[in-house]
């Protein structure tokens, strides 16, 4: 995440507030994460004072224990894969001396880059923050109960706004019976250490983050074995994109996994010692089916949001599992069914769980913004991109191909299916990586694009040009006149988009 700095710096606000009347500031916000950044930002752009409660946390989930550090362990990892990888090399002419298994790394290197890059970016969000003339006060943020106000818990002193943001993200969520050590049992927090490399590693969840840390641990030398609690890995993915995921990111690898089963008891074990056991109950019996002994086990069964403790309930918000409910100009609702509007309050990000991802938490932000200076302004959810860092990568934007069915009968509208393929793709077969598919889905009758799946080289770059054209409202007739460069991986999307139209892609 890089932030951008749009506006003149200025000076520091709290005293120059000339649009905030009798509060401190114009703009509160509580969390400074990537939402919380993203909404500083836009707030100071429209010329508003701003503070922003950092819970000494500035860069949240994403840049320190998130998105950065990770994506810095699927480089590195990445590479090293690579390079072990004898056949594929020899393929491009090359020999390492000794062999590739001669090419080495050095675990504590690995996890020095992750620490570093995400010091690194943390430095850079906050000198953007301090730059532009945000107020960082750094204790937690608590809503007193009265409106417009919020108590530093570190000093006691109390903050007025005109409109105040939660930006609170969001904390691992660990299933009953699972006992977390963050050493033998660890969520992403601890596994981002990479305090060890065990042999044999349990991955409990086979969402984004249990893929992307398979990826890393098999291409550092793990055994994987997944449990998953659904019937299908990777649930939440397009199926025919999972399916391929399976041939690609799994079975080729030493990976192994249980579906249907809940690991209903997860007991940490002393390195070289003592085994982590985990239980598995039949997720419909609820019967015991197997117990596991291993080296070590990653919790990885999605997260909670981070509202504990926030004054929430004096100022009068029901929560659903600790979710904010909101409409959609981001305004915090009193309850998540038949709520009203709380006036000058704001929730984004993942604290109000309509998409957990860093860069929709920073539209979020920006929204909010636009909304409190009367700009009336929606996100649209369904042109946000999202993208699983593996080699090779998957990304996506818009419903899978089975909920488009759905939605497409419900709407009465004809969906259309058209797909690009890597095989076929001059720079993909460049760098020996044709594997993957560009699946594009639209409406029949109108040409829109309504979703596009990719698994293939380069996906989380690819999606964005289709994000765009969901954003756009741009047509698959549109879009397959419009020139990509050759040779190119976007070309997989050309041959799609020219597919769905009766053309042939050179
Ligand atoms: C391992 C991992 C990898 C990920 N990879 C990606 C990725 O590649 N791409 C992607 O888009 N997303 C990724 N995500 C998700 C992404 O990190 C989150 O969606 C994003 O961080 C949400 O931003 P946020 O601002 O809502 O919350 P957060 O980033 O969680 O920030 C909230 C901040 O508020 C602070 N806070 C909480 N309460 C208070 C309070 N009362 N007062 C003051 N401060 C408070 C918290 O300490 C925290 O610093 C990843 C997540 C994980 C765990
Ligand atoms: N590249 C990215 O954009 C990226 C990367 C990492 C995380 N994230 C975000 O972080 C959030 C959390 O990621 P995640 O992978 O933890 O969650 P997830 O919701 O993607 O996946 C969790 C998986 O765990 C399974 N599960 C839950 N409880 C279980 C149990 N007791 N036993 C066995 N399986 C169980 C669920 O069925 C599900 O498949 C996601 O919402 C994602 O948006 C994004």
């Amino acid at each position: 995440f890089s932030p951008s700095i749009t506006t003149t710096p200025r000076s520091p606000t709290l005293l120059d507030a000339s649009k905030c009347g009798n509060y401190d500031y114009d703009v509160i916000i509580v969390g400074c994460g990537v939402g919380g950044h993203g909404a500083a930002l836009h707030s100071r752009a429209q010329d508003l004072s701003t503070a922003v409660f950092s819970g000494r946390d500035v860069g949240g989930t994403c840049v320190n224990r998130g998105c950065v550090p990770s994506k810095a362990l699927l480089a590195a990892s990445g590479r090293v894969r690579e390079m072990q990888n004898e056949e594929h090399l020899s393929e491009f002419g090359i020999t390492v001396e000794g062999g590739a298994q001669s090419v080495k790394f050095d675990r504590e290197g690995v996890a020095n880059h992750a620490k570093q890059l995400a010091n690194r970016v943390k430095g850079n969000l906050e000198g953007s923050l301090v730059a532009l003339g945000v107020d960082i006060v750094e204790g937690k943020g608590i809503l007193t109960g009265k409106a417009h106000e919020v108590k530093d818990d570190a000093s006691g002193k109390v903050y007025t706004a005109k409109d105040i943001i939660l930006a609170p993200g969001s904390i691992p969520f660990v299933p009953p019976g699972v006992t977390v050590d963050e050493k033998t049992v660890y969520t992403s927090d601890g596994a981002l250490e990479l305090q060890s490399i065990p042999e044999w590693v349990a991955i409990i969840g086979s969402g984004y983050i249990g893929l992307e840390f398979s990826d890393v641990y098999t291409a550092l030398g793990s055994e994987v074995t997944f449990i998953e609690a659904l019937p299908n890995i990777m649930p939440t993915f397009d199926r025919e994109i999972a399916k391929m995921a399976e041939r690609l990111l799994i079975r080729d690898r030493p990976i192994d996994y249980r579906t249907g089963v809940f690991a209903s008891e997860v007991t940490p074990g002393i390195p070289g010692e003592k085994p982590v056991t985990i239980k598995m109950i039949d997720a419909k019996t609820k019967e015991h089916v197997e117990t596991l002994e291993v080296d070590a086990a990653m919790v990885a069964t999605g997260r909670v949001p981070n509202t504990k403790d926030m004054g929430l309930e004096d100022a009068g918000i029901e929560t659903q599992r600790g979710f904010i409910a909101v409409n959609e100009k981001m305004q915090v609702l009193t309850k998540h069914d038949g709520g009203e509007v709380v006036p000058g309050l704001w929730c984004i990000g993942d604290a109000n769980g309509k998409m957990m991802l860093a860069h929709a938490a920073s539209a979020q932000g920006i929204s909010a913004i636009e909304n409190i200076c009367g700009r009336e302004h929606v996100v649209n959810h369904d042109a946000i991109p999202a993208a699983c860092f593996t080699h090779p990568e998957i990304a996506m934007v818009g419903p899978t191909e089975e909920q488009a069915i759905e939605r497409a009968a419900k709407e009465g509208w004809t969906l259309g299916k058209s797909q690009g393929n890597f095989r076929a793709n001059s720079k993909a077969l460049a760098e020996l990586e044709g594997n993957g598919i560009a699946k594009v889905l639209y409406n029949k009758d109108n040409g829109k694009v309504v979703a596009v799946h990719i698994i293939g080289l380069h996906a989380a770059d690819l999606i964005q040009e289709c994000a765009n054209a969901v954003a756009a409202g741009t047509t698959v007739q549109e879009l397959s006149m419009m020139v990509h460069t050759h040779p190119t991986l976007c070309e997989v999307l050309d041959e799609a988009f020219k597919g769905a139209v009766g053309m042939s892609a050179h």
